[in-house]
């Protein structure tokens, strides 16, 4: 995940690959509670790993159930109705599918059986109507104080008397999550009579009601209904655990990369795993809707394949009450359409993580697109020429994943001006259902180009420091080319092979079994990563890169850590010879003195004896043989900037090259956080 300010995509190219889908939120969070209110163990299969989910599985800790978690399975020990605390201040989060359906079984519980809960939310969560479920509640007699605003959390439920001889009454024409709710938390006062519910208003989102029915019917509750606006929960309803229980993939999640195939899977489809023709989400529907604008699709069980047909992408007017969260995904294709798309019945956008009709209308804007918004629809017209913009994500992961689709601009026919890069601020909100999602995205697309920074100097200059650090800041992998020169002097030093021997070096160079673990460096399985550090490897290594043959042997690999989002590469000749197009070079250098006063203090604190006059001596012998050198000699770039950072912390420095960066992207001022 990319826990960083902003994630900056370069302009995306092609398509092809597969991805898989992490677990349905919706169906996570159902099964959570059911499986928590039932009696005996459930296991669960591929659960969702996200902060909404997290915040469920805290609750129900809180409630006295059991959890286990190991690799995939989630063990839940229920609570058999019962909770083994009658009060509790629960923390939800920005988790609907968490607040709505506890407030219910609480409520219930507390009237039934004497209590005092708490629920309350992230600020956004406070901002979000509850009332009907509520109002709902109270009709049932259940006693709710709404401790900030009417008709928003928190919420305190503290007792009540159940009045079951009336049916429930539910609006259902603003969310599904509350009469979802009610069916959920119902079964547990049936006990001496059947619960029925009446729907008021026309209920929006009918297939999310379909799952919930579809899961408390693993769960052994059989709900009647009479069509969309009457349900009854028959008396002696009780949740019975099916016992395992696989989560299925998460359809709305799948929409981003259906979408993906349909305007990037040029040569070769996208495949989808984990959520498929048999799905029991209602999203599953995207499918259709992505067709009618063009996509290819085929479909298993719980795959899809999905490559670009019509292309342009085909304008569309459509009704997506069906699908509220997916139908976000149309409105960023809408922008490779040919012509505008309208996208109705969609005022349920309005209450979700943000308003998402407003946040959709003005991010979409910032692309350079013509935008029409009203209460319950939007009009996008396509785009002929994208503007670079900074997307502002309003905590909501969909708007985040949606608007990275935007970063396919390049592959628009007809396209106006340069393809541009989009940046996507607070890139860790889609932890809320994906938190890999970035990471999936990367894995299956091709870039254009791959953004590089690099950074050389000589020796003990704090290359390898600033790269790190830069690159974590802007969420780019690293390359410590060094490193490399480094692990062949090692394996060459093992194998009896002189430093003088060129071909033998470059024949052991193209078959090293390396491989890298995070920070770590594995040679055939060794971690050989501290011995690497050592000053007598920096020194062999100094020795062996003066052969033009090693240094040929090594380019390959070296170019092969260019991946998305972006790279920091740090050595001698990184921005000469092996990045000559990279969008950044510096050339850092410091004193000999600093230098060397820098390296014996490292060496100090980790234990290692030093001389500084020794080192000095060898640092200084390092750097002739490194500027003195007939191939990749030490030297600046032509277009390199020259930093000394003899008088700077690290922290000055990083921010330097930060600047320098931020100055050359299209995007004004970085966003540091919200
Ligand atoms: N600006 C700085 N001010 C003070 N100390 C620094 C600075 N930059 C790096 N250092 C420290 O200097 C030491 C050497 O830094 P680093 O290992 O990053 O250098 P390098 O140029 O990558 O070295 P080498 O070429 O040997 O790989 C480290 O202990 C690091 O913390
Ligand atoms: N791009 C590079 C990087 C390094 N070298 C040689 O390796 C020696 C060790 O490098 P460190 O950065 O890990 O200290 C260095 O002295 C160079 O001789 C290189 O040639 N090209």
């Amino acid at each position: 995940m990319y826990a960083i300010p902003s994630l900056d995509l370069p302009p995306l190219g092609h398509a092809a690959g597969t991805v898989r889908l992490p677990g349905s939120k919706s169906i996570s969070n159902r099964l959570l509670l059911l499986a928590g209110l039932s009696q005996g163990c459930t296991t669960l299969v591929d659960l969702l790993d996200s902060d909404d989910t997290r915040v469920m599985l805290d609750a129900l800790r809180a409630l006295g159930c059991r959890i286990e978690q190991d690799g995939r399975h989630t063990r839940i020990t229920g609570i058999a109705g019962h909770p083994a605390v009658d009060r509790a201040d629960l923390f939800l989060g920005n988790a609907g599918t968490a607040m709505r359906p506890l407030t219910a079984a609480l409520a219930v519980l507390a009237a039934e059986q004497g209590g005092d809960y708490v629920l309350r939310g992230v600020p956004r969560m406070h901002e979000r109507p509850i009332g009907d479920l509520v109002d709902a509640l109270r009709g049932l007699g259940c006693d709710i104080d709404c401790t900030g605003q009417e008709g928003y959390p928190p919420l305190r439920l503290r007792g009540g008397s159940l009045r079951l001889d009336q049916p429930v009454r539910v609006r259902g024409d603003v969310s599904s999550q509350f009469l979802t709710a009610l069916l959920m938390a119902l079964p547990l006062a049936t006990g001496q009579q059947p619960v029925h519910i009446e729907v008021q208003g026309e209920l929006i989102s009918k297939p999310y009601i379909e799952i919930t029915l579809n899961l408390l019917e693993r769960f052994g509750i059989r709900v009647e209904r009479q069509g969309w606006q009457r349900f009854t929960l028959p008396r002696g309803s009780r949740y019975q655990t099916p016992g395992e229980v696989h989560v299925e993939g998460d359809a709305s999640s799948a929409s981003y990369f259906i979408a993906l195939g349909a305007l990037a899977g040029v040569e070769a489809p996208v495949r989808i795993e984990g959520v498929g023709s048999a799905s029991i989400q209602g999203d599953i529907r995207f499918v259709e809707a992505a067709e009618a604008m063009g996509a290819q699709v085929v479909s298993g069980p719980n795959w899809l394949e999905v490559r670009r047909g019509a292309w342009p992408l085909k304008a569309i007017d459509l009704d997506c009450n069906h699908i509220p969260d997916a139908a976000m995904t149309l409105a960023v294709m809408a922008l490779y359409a040919d012509g505008p798309c309208t996208l109705r019945n969609i005022a349920s956008w309005r209450v979700k993580e943000t308003d998402r009709i407003a946040a959709m209308a003005i991010e979409l804007r910032k692309l350079g697109a013509e935008v029409e918004e009203g209460a319950d629809f939007l009009r996008v017209q396509p785009l002929r020429r994208f503007a670079a913009a900074s997307i502002h994500t309003y905590d909501d992961h969909r708007m985040a994943m949606c608007l990275s689709l935007a970063a396919f601009n390049a592959l628009r026919d007809g396209v106006e001006g340069p393809a541009v890069p989009v940046r996507i601020e607070d890139p860790k909100c889609v932890a809320k259902t994906f938190p890999d999602y970035f990471e999936a995205l990367f894995s299956v697309v091709r870039p254009l180009s791959v953004p590089v920074i690099t950074i050389d100097g000589p020796t003990a200059s704090g290359k390898g420091t600033l790269a790190a650090e830069v690159a974590a800041r802007l969420g780019y992998h690293t390359l410590d080319s060094g490193m490399l020169y480094r692990v062949v002097g090692l394996a060459a030093t093992r194998a009896g092979i002189a430093a003088s021997d060129e071909a033998g070096l470059a024949a052991l160079a193209s078959r090293l079994q390396l491989r890298f673990d995070g920070t770590r460096v594995l040679l055939a399985g060794e971690d050989v990563t501290d011995l690497l550090r050592e000053e007598g490897a920096g020194v062999m290594a100094s020795q062996i890169s003066v052969w033009p043959a090693l240094r040929t042997a090594l380019h390959d690999l070296q170019c092969g850590f260019r991946q998305l989002p972006g790279l920091v590469a740090d050595g001698r000749d990184m921005g000469t010879v092996i990045f000559p197009q990279a969008g950044l070079k510096v050339f850092l250098t410091a004193t000999p003195a600093a230098r060397a006063e820098r390296r014996y203090k490292q060496l100090i604190s980790k234990g290692i004896p030093a001389k500084l006059d020794d080192l000095r001596q060898d640092l200084e012998a390092r750097d002739a043989r490194d500027k003195g050198r007939a191939t990749a000699p030490l030297k600046p770039a032509g277009d390199a900037i020259l930093l000394d950072n003899s008088g700077l912390d690290v922290d000055a420095s990083v921010q330097r090259v930060i600047d320098w960066w931020s100055e050359r992207q299209p995007f004004g001022h970085r966003a540091e956080g919200r």
